[in-house]
């Protein structure tokens, strides 16, 4: 594991963390992984950034943008830290995260300093993403552990990504989504409030 960086605190520039994902649905190892890495790395906020068309998924699996959306808005908003944006949803076509990133400097400013958050599987698979070179210009990139997948560097640039150690929760949306379509629950392994979403909308009952 790399030493997390510290913060400037008072005065430096803002540090913004990036989660991105496509939250369907956000559970509990979503949020535990953003809390765990903005204390780590003392952020601002955490900005939950659900994909658009995360061109990587099977598109015929993935639920509406706006129930993701809503969804990921229900489950951060008790914490003062955590925010959503809709940038990916608004942008039409596949979702990049080098646009993400460009996006989020022109709404924050050049000095802004962001730090993108993915997990063990995510990272690993880094490289085959759209301008994979530059996204490293434009971000710090945080690899969180997660149970079943080895958290390494696919070969980074150097200083461009930290591997941090995150509380270990084995949950997975695949899982959520299959154990619902089961007719299994999925108490505390999501909010309450999502599986009343979940209820309410009949999301994942085929
Ligand atoms: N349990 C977890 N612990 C740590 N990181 C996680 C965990 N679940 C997801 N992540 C990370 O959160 C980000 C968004 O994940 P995503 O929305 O695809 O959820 P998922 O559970 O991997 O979904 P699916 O099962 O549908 O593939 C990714 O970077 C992923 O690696
Ligand atoms: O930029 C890309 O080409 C790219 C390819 C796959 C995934 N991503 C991003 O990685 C984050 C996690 O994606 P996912 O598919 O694991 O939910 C999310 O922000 C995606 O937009 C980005």
């Amino acid at each position: 594991m790399v030493a997390p960086m510290t913060s400037s605190t008072a005065g430096g520039p803002r540090r913004l963390g990036v989660m991105g994902g496509t939250f369907d649905p956000i559970h509990h190892g979503h949020l535990v992984a953003a809390s765990e890495v903005a204390h780590l790395f003392e952020l601002d906020e955490v900005i939950f950034v659900p994909t658009g068309r995360p061109w990587q998924k099977s598109e015929s699996t993935v639920t509406s943008a706006e129930d993701r959306y809503l969804m990921t808005v229900i489950a951060t908003a008790s914490n003062p830290r955590f925010s959503v944006s809709r940038i990916d949803i608004d942008r039409p076509g596949p979702t990049y995260t080098i646009d993400t990133l460009r996006e989020m400097r022109k709404i924050y400013g050049p000095e802004v300093e962001l730090f993108f958050i993915t997990g063990a599987d995510a990272l690993a698979k880094m490289l085959t993403w759209r301008n994979a070179a530059d996204m490293f210009t434009l971000a710090h990139f945080v690899g969180c552990t997660r149970p079943g997948h080895r958290l390494t560097d696919p070969g980074l640039p150097k200083g461009g990504v930290s591997l941090v150690e995150v509380p270990a929760l084995a949950i997975s949306s695949t899982e959520c989504r299959d154990r619902v379509r089961a007719g299994e629950p999925i108490w505390y392994l999501v909010p309450d409030g999502i599986v009343q979403y979940i209820n309410k909308r009949h999301l994942y009952r085929q």
